[in-house]
């Protein structure tokens, strides 16, 4: 599904310059990573890079697999293929983020098949059955601000994943729930994420939580350098 390796992104000069390094990252279709680290460390800047909105400064690999053959992400930057790389996230990515990011004006049905309509598929019932799934069947004619924080996360975890992506990307989807709706919702994403063999990449502060249910876990460390600025490298499984 991904294969990348020695992939570099830097943002910002001298003191104040930012540099990640994804020395190799391999995952198969249906494969789960928790990405963890510090504050600032580099976990959204990851998160940007396999979400296809960030393009990166160098890259001797970035393959992303959909479907049969590879496609050279690196190259479709280097090309600006902007057209295409839009298609990309539309089609096979899903993205949940920290707050939700849900549109207010929409109910939490419109919310979750946004991802279908806007690419013209007809309704086969997943908007229902994914709500059911993550418990929020009974909330589909609500507006957002008239549910709780977790049941937010849920809706944007089921919009990120009722237009079938075959990869979903979560930026801290639990850092604004308490313990207990943070292991439900991380579950029920990770649930759904296997039941469809789609391949998951969270970044999270709680890595107790990642392993406990399962994940495999990354961490990105920081150094230093004597230029002032600070390169961070994606680890090794740990
Ligand atoms: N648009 C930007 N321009 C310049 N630097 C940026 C930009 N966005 C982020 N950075 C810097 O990149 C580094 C990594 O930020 P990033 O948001 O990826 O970290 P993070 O691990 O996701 O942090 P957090 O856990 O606090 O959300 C930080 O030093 C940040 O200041």
């Amino acid at each position: 599904m991904l294969n990348l390796s020695a992939v570099h992104k830097s943002r910002g000069t001298g003191g104040q310059r930012y540099s990640l390094v994804i020395p190799r990252l391999q995952l198969r279709a249906g494969e789960q990573l928790a990405v963890v680290g510090p504050s600032g460390c580099g976990k959204s800047t990851l998160l940007d890079l396999l979400a296809l909105v960030l393009a990166p400064d160098q890259a001797a690999q970035f393959d992303f697999t959909p479907a049969n053959a590879p496609l050279d992400i690196a190259k479709l930057w280097r090309a600006s293929q902007q057209g295409t790389l839009a298609e990309l996230r539309s089609r096979h990515l899903g993205y949940v983020l920290q707050t939700g990011g849900l549109l207010g004006f929409l109910d939490v049905r419109g919310n979750i098949e946004l991802s279908r309509k806007l690419l013209g598929f007809k309704d086969d019932g997943s908007v229902k059955r994914l709500a059911g799934q993550l418990d929020i069947a009974d909330q589909l004619d609500k507006k957002p601000a008239d549910l709780s924080v977790g049941q937010r996360q849920r809706v944007s975890c089921a919009r990120a994943l009722a237009h079938g992506p075959r990869l979903l990307l979560a930026d801290e989807p639990t850092a604004a729930l308490d313990p207990l709706n943070a292991e439900r919702v991380m579950q029920l994403l990770v649930a759904q994420a296997r039941e469809h063999g789609v391949c998951c990449v969270v970044a999270t502060h709680d890595e107790a939580l990642a392993r406990a249910i399962g994940l495999q876990v990354r961490r990105i460390s920081c150094r230093r350098d004597t230029d002032g600025g600070v390169t961070a490298t994606l680890g090794e499984a740990c």
